[in-house]
């Protein structure tokens, strides 16, 4: 488990991280998400050790990252691909972090087939693409075999089949009951990852709920419904409360927060029958993470282009 509490982190006049609280727990693929400069890297920067909060607490099971005995044991993290010694071959880099950390020599091997960089141990990062990069560095995450793991962008750089794999790969470990905390700005990838989000903007925390509280939360459901006969249907709906709006190219919109879209186009389907209103199409339309992430975030983002 991650608890923050009342972390801050000022560089001079810019706050980036403003009076943040949140616990991640343990069994769950949590996603932090935010706006470029959120804060998220420095959050997460400052749980691992690598930065002191202005003010404010970062602990792993209870403790702070530098009152860890041992900690690759204890919580693993990938922050940015290629932070490894150049001229070291894979496996070298990997065997000299296990030394330093009191982990069996043997787990090297495991790891590398894991991440399936094994046909690659010998060669130097140097020469590594993006995605052998990040395998590199999820490896080295791994290596301790610990319940805690931070993965900053993991999925950058990498190719369709490298992106299933790690969506797997992080289920899996929070599946095993691992505590896993994930940053990512591919939304679509995050809805199939995620089960639980921190939102953050400005260094503030704007959502901490599950993904699919967050997604009904901030984005429109609705069901379309396409019909020869519009005005009948729209009587029938308004008997039971249910308004329909004009939708584009001819199509009603229909909502009722707050029934969910499967179990109001259910409805709409059982109040035509009744009437006898033909319908051409009934179609739950559901909302997209990103769809409620831009609504959540717009006006917090630090950079904006202008449209158009
Ligand atoms: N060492 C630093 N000195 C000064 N400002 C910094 C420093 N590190 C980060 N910042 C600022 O703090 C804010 C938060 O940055 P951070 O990298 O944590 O955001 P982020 O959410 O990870 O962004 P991104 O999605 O772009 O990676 C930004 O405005 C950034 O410019």
């Amino acid at each position: 488990m991650i608890e923050v509490r009342g972390l801050t982190k000022r560089y001079g006049p810019k706050t980036a991280v403003d009076g943040l609280s949140f616990a991640v727990r343990p069994g769950l693929v949590t996603g932090f998400l935010g706006p470029n400069g959120a804060g998220k890297s420095t959050t997460m920067r400052m749980i691992l050790g690598l930065d002191h909060p202005t003010s404010g607490t970062a602990l792993i099971d209870g403790r702070r990252y530098d009152r860890l005995r041992r900690p690759l044991t204890r919580i693993g993290a990938l922050l940015e691909a290629k932070a490894v010694h150049p001229g070291r071959t894979a496996r070298r880099h990997l065997t000299w972090l296990a030394q330093s950390n009191g982990i069996p020599p043997g787990r090297v091997g495991e790891v590398l087939d894991l991440v399936g960089l094994e046909s690659v141990a010998r060669k130097r990062p140097r020469g590594f693409s993006l995605g052998m990069g990040q395998r590199l560095g999820i490896a080295a995450a791994l290596l301790g075999d610990p319940r805690v793991l931070i993965f900053d962008e993991p999925v950058n750089g990498l190719d369709p089949e490298g992106i299933h794999w790690v969506r797997h790969l992080m289920k899996r470990l929070a599946a095993d009951g691992r505590t896993v905390f994930v940053s990512s700005h591919l939304m679509s990838e995050m809805a199939l990852t995620a089960d639980h989000l921190v939102v953050i903007g400005q260094g503030r925390l704007l959502a901490d709920t599950s993904m699919a509280r967050f997604i009904a939360e901030n984005a429109r459901t609705f069901v379309r419904v396409r019909t020869p006969e519009p005005e009948r249907l729209r009587d029938a709906l308004a008997t039971a409360g249910i308004e329909a709006r004009q939708g584009p190219e001819g199509a009603l919109e229909a909502e009722r927060p707050p029934a969910g879209p499967a179990e109001l186009a259910a409805r709409i389907g059982e109040l035509a029958a009744e009437r006898g209103v033909v319908l051409h199409e009934l179609s739950p339309q559901r909302a997209s993470l990103e769809e409620a992430f831009m609504r959540l975030t717009h006006g917090r983002v630090e950079y904006q282009a202008r449209e158009g």
